[in-house]
C-alpha cells in the first residue's frame, strides 16, 4: 500500500469534516482484489443478460471494465492517487483572481454509474501561497473519477483547494451533461447542470461573485 502524501491526508480530513466525504465504507481489499472480483462479477452479469463471454469481441470485457473501474473512472476513491501537489510562495505578491477556465471534466452519475460530460471553472484569490496551475486540473480529474452527484462533486473541488490555500477565497463553477438525462429516462439531449460552490470573499462580495461568474461562458 501506497503512503498517502500529506496534502492527501488534509484534504480527506478536511472533507470528512465536513461531511463532504464520498460515502464509503472500507473493505481492506487491495487494487489487484478489487479488480479480480469485480471480473467475477461482471462476468456474472453478463451472463445474466445472456451474453456470450467465449465470443472473441466480448471474453475480455469483465476484466477490461474491472481495470477501468478500479485503475480509470473510479481511481479517486483511492488517495494514493491524489495528485502530487505544487505550491509556490507568493513572493509576487498577486492579489488579484487567478481563474482556470473550461476545464474538461468527465466523471459518473452514482446513480446509475454512466457518464457526466462537463466542464469547470476555478478561481481564488492568492495569500500566502499560489498552486501550480495543471494542479488545478488534476484535483478536479480526481474528484471526478468517482461516482458522484454533480453537488457534492463542486463542493469537495472547493474544499481541497480551500485547505490547499489555506484560504477560504475559492470558487468552482461546473456545467455537465448527464447521460444519465440525455441517453436513458427522459431522454433530454439539449439541458445542462450548473452547479457553483463559493467561498469566502467570493460569497461576502458581490463584485468578486460577478467577476467570477461572468467569467464563465455556457
Ligand atoms: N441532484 C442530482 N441528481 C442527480 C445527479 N445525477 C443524477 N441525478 C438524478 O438522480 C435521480 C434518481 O432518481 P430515481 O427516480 O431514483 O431514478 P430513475 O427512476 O432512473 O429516474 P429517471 O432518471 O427520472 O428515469 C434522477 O432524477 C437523476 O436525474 C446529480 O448529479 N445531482
Ligand atoms: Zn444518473
Amino acid at each position: 500500500m501506497t503512503a498517502l502524501s500529506d496534502a492527501a491526508i488534509r484534504v480527506r480530513s478536511a472533507l470528512e469534516e465536513r461531511g463532504l466525504e464520498t460515502p464509503m465504507k472500507s473493505n481492506n481489499l487491495t487494487a489487484d482484489d478489487k479488480q479480480a472480483r469485480i471480473t467475477g462479477l461482471m462476468t456474472e452479469m453478463m451472463d445474466v443478460l445472456g451474453l456470450d463471454l467465449a465470443d472473441d469481441s466480448l471474453a475480455e470485457t469483465p476484466q477490461r471494465i474491472a481495470k477501468m473501474y478500479v485503475r480509470e473512472i473510479f481511481s479517486g476513491l483511492d488517495y494514493s492517487y491524489f495528485p502530487k501537489i505544487t505550491m509556490i510562495d507568493n513572493k509576487m505578491k498577486v492579489d488579484e483572481m487567478v481563474q482556470v477556465r473550461d476545464i474538461t471534466l468527465t466523471s459518473t452519475c452514482e446513480h446509475h454509474f454512466i457518464t457526466i460530460d462537463g466542464r469547470a471553472t476555478v478561481a481564488y484569490i492568492p495569500r500566502s501561497k499560489v498552486i501550480g496551475l495543471s494542479k488545478i486540473n488534476r484535483i478536479v480529474q480526481f474528484f471526478a473519477r468517482r461516482p458522484q452527484v454533480q453537488e457534492r462533486l463542486t463542493q469537495q473541488i472547493l474544499v481541497a483547494l480551500q485547505t490547499l490555500l489555506e484560504s477560504d477565497d475559492v470558487a468552482v463553477s461546473i456545467s455537465a451533461t448527464h447521460y444519465c438525462v440525455k441517453a436513458r429516462g427522459v431522454m433530454d439531449a439539449t439541458s445542462s447542470t450548473t452547479t457553483t460552490s463559493l467561498g469566502g470573499i467570493f460569497k461576502s462580495r458581490a463584485e468578486t461573485r460577478h467577476e467570477f461568474l461572468s467569467g464563465i461562458v455556457r
